[in-house]
């Protein structure tokens, strides 16, 4: 019962599995005289989760920033695909209906957010003296009224709307298990209970597409386990596609559908996790190293 409540609402795409949710096309980043990107292709299709993996300085963060608006392309695009509004669900042939087509790559963090990509960081960015549950809130603000005035009227459709973001904020403390903390400041909880509440506020926005910037490092080999299983939950009980910059390939290897290397801003292997590590490539630059 659980499982079909949480797949109706944590995950803000109605895409069937298999369509491409996200497409990355022939995107380039330069900053001066460094490229940090250089004609990267990628396709993130629906319910799966893409890892992007590559050695330091690869340009791995500078993908995902260029997807969550924080950095502007030098060339190419990022394009979000969403089933048209009004027009979701499948036809009895299994097929998707009309879908949308957004170019985001140069839209502002906030505007990509809104269109349903929501993004965890490297370093933890929560508030310390604010509870879980407020923390986890916070991730519902880019969902509240646009109307100020309607916002402040404690009736209609403000009340019916602080009701379902409550409902929404308590299946991501059931679904992360962060019941016992609920109350309690973040700044007093471990590093790996802090990760896991910083997963949630980005779960908490309905997220089409999450993007996850190593939210595995700095933990140890049991707080990395737990973190993989939530990921994996995510994926399988909400229904929400995942990005996933990890570098440690074990992890990668465990719950990746498709696997994206990359190798001073370029490209050298895609594929599924078994393709990928028997690509001589990408043995080479990066599994061979030892990394
Ligand atoms: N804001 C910036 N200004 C200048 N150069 C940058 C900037 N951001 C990234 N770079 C450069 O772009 C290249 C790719 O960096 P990026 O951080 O994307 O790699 P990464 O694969 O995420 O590395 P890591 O695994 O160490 O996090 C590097 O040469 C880096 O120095």
């Amino acid at each position: 019962m659980r499982t079909r409540a949480y797949q109706h609402s944590l995950s803000g795409s109605t895409l069937p599995p298999g369509e491409t949710l996200l497409r990355v096309s022939d995107l380039s980043l330069r900053f001066g005289g460094v490229k940090a990107l250089t004609d990267i292709n990628i396709n993130v299709e629906s319910g799966n989760i893409h890892a992007v993996i590559g050695p330091n300085g690869a340009g791995k963060s500078s993908l995902l920033n260029c997807v969550s608006g924080l950095y502007k392309p030098t060339e190419g695009t990022v394009t979000l695909r969403q089933q048209a509004k009004g027009r979701q669900g499948l036809s009895p042939e299994g097929e998707a209906g009309e879908i949308d087509e957004k170019v985001v790559s140069r839209l502002a963090p906030h505007k990509v957010a809104r269109l349903g990509v929501a993004r965890s960081f490297q370093n933890i960015e929560l508030f310390d003296q604010l509870s879980v549950l407020d923390n986890i809130m916070l991730g519902r603000h880019i969902h509240l009224l646009k109307d100020p005035f309607m916002a402040m009227l404690w009736f209609g459709p403000a009340k019916r709307q602080e009701i379902r973001h409550r409902e929404l904020v308590e299946e991501v403390i059931h679904l992360l298990k962060l019941q016992e903390y609920r109350n309690q400041p973040v700044g007093a909880l471990s590093y790996g209970i802090q990760k896991r509440v910083e997963l949630g506020r980005a779960l908490a926005m309905q997220p089409a597409l999450l993007l996850l910037d190593e939210p595995m490092a700095g933990m140890n080999s049991e707080e990395k386990e737990d973190m993989a299983r939530y990921i994996l939950d995510i994926h399988e009980l909400a229904g929400v596609s995942v990005v996933l910059i990890e570098h440690d390939m074990n992890v990668v290897m465990d719950i990746s559908d498709r696997v994206t290397v990359l190798d001073f801003g370029k490209i050298i292997g895609d594929g599924t996790p078994a393709e990928v590590m028997a690509n001589p490539r990408v043995v080479e630059a990066y599994l061979g190293a030892g990394d």
